[in-house]
């Protein structure tokens, strides 16, 4: 039995992930965590009446013997959430995007400290890590590329978590180069997107969106577009399922759901 507590558990995904430990007849949720709720139990939450697990609201005062921490918080509180379980022996499975790298970095050597394991990934839908996989390999063959990730009007941060680890690994392989026109200018800032390394990101917010990505490659005569969809949170389950069941095996915190799967 895997005991696990899940930050953010009033939220689109830690409610979906809380639900998902609940229905898991090897999983047993033994702690929530919300730090703007004022609940000391899950119960009081409507859509978990029949739930008796503590709620806490402030770090200091978590006493738990999960063995899994689950984050879909906010990119201002993951980085302590995941330090907090480190630090108490809990195997961080971080969802929550909008981390530096130089905080992932930290992570990284504290889990490697602790011998503690862990897994940072930015989406847990297998569509959005094969699209990851594919982009890599289409990006030695079409260095010129876009990428388009689309979402709920709610999300927080841009780009995605999705869309800065594709364009990491696009850069991993892709030749050099500074895209378009060097002397293209922008009558609207912003009109041409972000840039990494040469390579646009854009990113669409509207309502009705879940998650979703293009990546587009150009070459003289042709194209190739790779997408991926996730129409409903669920898709996320799988990857967060996988995570929890293996992460307590490791003594490192990876960074993508590859490693795992
Ligand atoms: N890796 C993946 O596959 C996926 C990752 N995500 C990522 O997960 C994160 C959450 O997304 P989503 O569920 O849509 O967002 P929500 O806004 O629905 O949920 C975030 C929750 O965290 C709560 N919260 C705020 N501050 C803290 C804190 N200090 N400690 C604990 N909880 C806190 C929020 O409370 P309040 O509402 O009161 O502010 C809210 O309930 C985002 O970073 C998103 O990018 C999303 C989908 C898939
Ligand atoms: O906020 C979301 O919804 C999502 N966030 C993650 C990201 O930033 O990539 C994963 C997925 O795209 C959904």
């Amino acid at each position: 039995m895997v005991k696990v507590i899940v930050a953010g558990y009033k939220g689109r995904m830690g409610s979906t992930a809380a639900q998902m430990v609940i229905d898991n007849p090897d999983f047993e949720l033994v702690g929530v965590y919300d730090a703007r709720s004022s609940e000391q139990n899950l119960n009081e939450d409507d859509r978990f009446k029949d739930q008796d697990v503590p709620a806490f609201h402030d770090l200091d005062q978590i006493k738990t013997d999960a063995t899994v921490w689950i984050d879909f918080t906010i990119p201002t509180a993951v980085y302590e959430n995941a330090k907090f379980a480190l630090n108490h022996g809990i195997s961080p499975v971080i969802g929550t995007t909008g981390m530096t790298d130089e905080q992932v970095a930290d992570l990284q050597a504290l889990a490697k400290d602790k011998q503690v394991g862990g897994l940072i990934a930015p989406n847990f839908g297998i569509s959005a890590v094969l699209l990851m996989q594919f982009a890599q390999q289409a990006a030695k063959y079409f260095p010129d590329v876009e990428i388009i990730e689309m979402h709920h009007d709610d999300k927080i941060d841009s780009p995605s978590g999705t869309a800065i680890s594709t364009a990491k690994k696009i850069a991993e392989v892709r030749q050099p180069k500074q895209q378009g026109n060097p002397d293209a200018t922008e009558t609207l800032p912003g009109a041409r997107g972000a840039e990494y390394e040469g390579m646009r990101i854009h990113a669409v917010r509207l309502p009705g969106l879940v998650a979703h990505e293009e990546v587009m490659f150009g070459g003289p005569g042709e194209g190739l577009t790779i997408r991926q969809d996730s129409f409903d949170r669920i898709s996320f389950m799988t990857g967060v399922k996988v995570a929890v069941e293996k992460v307590n095996q490791y003594h490192e915190l990876f960074v993508g759901l590859e490693h795992l799967l």
